[in-house]
Parts: C-alpha cells; structure tokens; sequence
C-alpha cells in the first residue's frame, strides 16, 4: 500500500512542526498540506524551514487545495472545527489531538464519525495510553477498598499551554470514575473546603518552563499510597504517534477510533 497522503493542520505550531520534521523524514507518511489559519505572519514561507529543517517544498497555507487520505489536527478549538469540516466536506480520514474542546466540538466529533474515520486521543503518546491502562486496573482493585481510595490528578505543562487542566487529565479522570463511580470533582483547592468528599476526583496544573507533558494519577489510601507517572522528555512521542495514528485511520471505515486502537493496547 502506498504511504498515505497527509495534511497538519497547526502546522507552524510546536507540535505541527514537530509533526513535519517527523512527517518528512517518514517513508510511511507523504506530507501534502501544511495548514495554518487565515492571516498567519509566516503563510506561503516553507513549512520545513519554519520547522527548522530546511526546505522541503511544501508552502504554509490557509488553504487545502489538493487530496489527501488523513488529516492531523494540533490546533486550537476553532482549528479544530475548520479540520472536522474540512475532513467531513473532503471525506478525509481524521486525526484529532486538539484539547479544550467544547461540548459543541465534541458532538460535532461524534457526527462526523458517522461519515469519517476519526482517531481522537488527548494523548497520542504510547506510554501515556499504557499508563491509562494501568490506572484502568487500578482503580478497578481499589473501588470497593476498605477506607477508601482519594483519587488527584496532578497534571504538568509548559508555561504556553492555554487549556486546563490538560485533555489527558481529564481523560484520566473519566478512566477513574468508570471504575469508581465519583461524582464530585474539585480543580484546586483554596478557602476553608473542609474534610475531603469521599466520591471526589482532585485536578491540580501545574505550569512551569518548557515541560512537555508530565501526568500522575494518585491513589491515597490510610496508611499506604500508590501514584502512577507517566512523562514526556520532548513532543516527539505526541508526533510520532499521531503519524502512526493517520496511518492507521487513512482508509478506515467511518468511526470513532482510540489510540488503543492505533497501539493495539
Ligand atoms: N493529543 C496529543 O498527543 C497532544 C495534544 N496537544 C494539543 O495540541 C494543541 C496544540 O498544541 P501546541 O502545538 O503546543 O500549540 P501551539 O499554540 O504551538 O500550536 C497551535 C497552532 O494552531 C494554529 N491554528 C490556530 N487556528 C488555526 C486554524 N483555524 N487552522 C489551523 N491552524 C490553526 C496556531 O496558529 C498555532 O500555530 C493543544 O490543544 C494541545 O493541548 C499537544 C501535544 C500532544
Ligand atoms: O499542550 C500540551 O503540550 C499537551 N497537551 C495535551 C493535553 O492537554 O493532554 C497532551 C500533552 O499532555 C501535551
């Protein structure tokens, strides 16, 4: 099977241009689009060069003016909206790694699935879906603990990140009450809250330097504690899992597909 066609969407972003260095240099992915928004400084520059790894022939545009078999999205909500219209008017397989999405964008994912495979993930990090599946099994053992078990979530990132808390926190947290059945959530704490809820789930972001990423799920018991980490050292397991997600999702059926999927995890 030939490599498929691929458009970033984000493309002069941190994560977009890791994803056309990556991208260019994968002989299983052609890139053939690189997107950015309308009125970008850097639109028509070459998106290599802005990646800094040199030309590579393929200019930053607002627009999609060829085919493509997958689109991978690292934008901001309304990117995000553009690539799931653009996917589902062109019938182009979706990647979606955009996080701080409404529940609008959300249902329209949900839509779009009818008519378009979609792999959307708010991590598409090997270790950190591994960790999800660990903390799956964890909070599994420790629902019906004698005492019971405090669930926080203490979520790490870069002093650039304008969503929180991140998309994997949350998505850590959902893995923790399929299992546990919490209903409460506090994000922070400050004042005088008093005595913990039982069925509560604690989110606390950090923001700090240039850290690309860094979760730990906490699992408080009386008298023993157990804190599951998981880490990135650079934006490269975010990159490279996204190309192997489009890989995957290039010629899919129509649907919603994980990166348990992708990862065969
Ligand atoms: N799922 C995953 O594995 C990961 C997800 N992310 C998420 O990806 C998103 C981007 O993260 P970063 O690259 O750090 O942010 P960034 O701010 O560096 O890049 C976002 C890019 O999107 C562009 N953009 C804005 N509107 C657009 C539009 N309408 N069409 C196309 N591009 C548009 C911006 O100009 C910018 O270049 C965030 O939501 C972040 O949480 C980040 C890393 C991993
Ligand atoms: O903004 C980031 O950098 C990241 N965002 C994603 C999230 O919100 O979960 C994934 C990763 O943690 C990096």
């Amino acid at each position: 099977m030939s490599a498929p066609r691929v458009v970033i969407s984000g493309a002069a972003g941190r994560m977009g241009q890791r994803l056309i260095a990556l991208g260019h240099q994968n002989p299983g992915i052609e890139l053939v689009a690189a997107l950015e928004h309308d009125g970008h400084p850097r639109l028509g520059e070459d998106a290599g060069a802005i990646a800094g790894v040199g030309p590579i022939g393929l200019p930053l545009s607002s627009k999609l003016e060829v085919s493509a078999d997958a689109l991978i999205d690292f934008s901001v909500p309304a990117g995000a909206d553009r690539a799931i219209k653009l996917c589902v008017d062109n019938n182009i397989a979706l990647v979606m790694a955009t996080t701080g999405l409404t529940d609008e964008h959300k249902a329209a994912l949900h839509e779009a699935a009818k008519k378009i495979a979609i792999v959307w993930a708010p991590s598409m990090s090997l270790a950190v879906n591994l960790t999800m599946k660990l903390t799956e099994i964890a909070a599994a053992s420790l629902k019906d603990y004698p005492g019971g078990a405090d669930v926080e979530i203490v979520e790490r990132h870069h002093r650039f990140k304008e969503d929180s808390p991140s998309g994997t926190a949350l998505k850590f947290g959902e893995i923790v009450k399929s299992q546990m059945g919490q209903t409460k959530e506090a994000h922070g704490r400050e004042g005088r809250p008093g005595e913990r809820p039982h069925d509560e789930i604690g989110y606390h972001a950090v923001r700090v330097g240039d850290n690309p990423g860094e979760h730990t799920i906490i699992f408080g018991l009386l008298g023993e504690t157990i804190e599951l980490k998981v880490g990135a050292s650079n934006r490269d397991c975010y990159a490279n899992g996204a190309l192997k997600a489009a890989q995957f999702v290039a010629g899919k059926p129509a649907g919603l597909y994980t990166m348990a999927d992708v990862l065969g995890l």
